[in-house]
């Protein structure tokens, strides 16, 4: 289970506002996170990270990331971090961006055969397309096995076909190595076909959290819209 206790006072383009999030996440759990631009989403996740001071503390699987005196390393956290621009190493190919994390070949190869990349697997990154991208940004994140998986808007910068084909190896990885996950999105389809669980953030307070069918609402056969 992770605990999460966190405060940190911000900056925004209207104002100061605190951002306190109380929660408990259940190992093995998918949660979207939602809410308007500004409410303190990334922040969130760079705080889980370790790449953002706060107060408060963080416990994961019994494990102190951030309490009274500590403030684990991001290094020494068990995370993987998927950004929207993928941050892969532009000079090496797609299966040695991989091999920088570990060098467990038979899990590169497992990850890139799952993902369907394995015929790229020797492609500098530079020449593949950005769903490709993104898929080994997903890749080298689980090359860590990590115990939280935190993804910025994965989806966002892809096209609509490229969205739903890394929509579905998303949920493939996930289900099959039961990663505790959460990613920020404002897509509300991949966030219902994706998450067990959402939370909407609002100037820094979650405001909701329920299951998909709870907090999203069918507005036509395959668009949902928040209810809050
Ligand atoms: N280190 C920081 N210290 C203080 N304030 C910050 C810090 N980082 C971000 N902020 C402010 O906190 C607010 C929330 O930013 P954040 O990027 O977390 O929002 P978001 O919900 O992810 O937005 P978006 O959906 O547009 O990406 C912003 O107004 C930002 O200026």
């Amino acid at each position: 289970m992770i605990e999460i206790d966190i405060h940190k006072r911000l900056h925004g383009a209207h104002g100061e506002m605190n951002l306190d999030v109380t929660l408990e996440i259940q190992k093995g759990e998918f949660i979207a996170l939602m809410g308007e631009s500004g409410s303190g989403k990334t922040t969130l996740l760079r705080v889980l990270a370790g790449l953002e001071n706060a107060e408060g503390d963080i416990n994961v699987e019994d494990v102190v990331w951030l309490g009274d005196q500590k403030k684990l390393p991001p290094q020494q956290r068990e995370i993987g971090f998927i950004f929207q621009d993928y941050a892969l190493f532009d000079h090496m190919n797609v299966e040695e961006n991989l091999l920088f994390v570990n060098d467990d070949k038979a899990l590169a190869q497992r990850l890139l055969e799952m993902t369907e990349l394995s015929r790229l697997s020797h492609r500098n990154v530079k020449g593949i397309s950005g769903g490709q991208k993104q898929r080994v940004s997903l890749c080298r994140a689980l090359m860590k096995q990590p115990k939280l998986l935190l993804m910025d808007e994965p989806l966002s910068a892809l096209d609509p076909k490229m969205r739903i084909k890394l929509q579905d190896e998303i949920l493939k990885l996930h289900k099959t190595f039961g990663i505790t996950t959460i990613m920020v999105s404002h897509d509300t389809d991949a966030s219902y076909h994706l998450a067990d669980r959402i939370l909407v953030l609002d100037h820094g307070k979650i405001i909701a959290d329920g299951t998909p069918e709870e907090i999203l609402c069918k507005t036509s056969t395959v668009t949902y819209t928040l209810l809050v």
